[in-house]
């Protein structure tokens, strides 16, 4: 379950271009995952997008309000 997103929007992408995305998983601790992303150009060269978030394990109870 998503617990904490941050995006940073540093260029636009322009409409129909294809980017490269790339995930790493940061660290895990217990429950907390923490996961970063970036979005960039296919050559890399150009900066889109940048985002951390932190998942949180949980039950299927947490879901149903439990
Ligand atoms: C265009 C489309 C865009 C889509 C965007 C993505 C959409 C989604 O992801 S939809 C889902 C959105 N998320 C939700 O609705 C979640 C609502 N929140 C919750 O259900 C709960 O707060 C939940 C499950 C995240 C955490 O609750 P709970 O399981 O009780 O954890 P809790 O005991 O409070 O915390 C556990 C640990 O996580 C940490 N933690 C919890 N929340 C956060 C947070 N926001 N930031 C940092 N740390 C946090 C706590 O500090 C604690 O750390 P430690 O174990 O070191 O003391």
């Amino acid at each position: 379950m998503t617990a904490n997103l941050n995006i940073n929007y540093r260029r636009p992408i322009p409409l129909g271009s294809t980017v490269l995305l790339e995930s790493s998983l940061e660290k895990k601790e217990g429950r907390k995952t923490f996961i970063t992303c970036r979005v960039t150009s296919t050559d890399g060269s150009k900066l889109h997008t940048e985002t951390s978030a932190l998942f949180l394990s949980i039950t299927a109870s947490h879901l149903l309000g439990g």
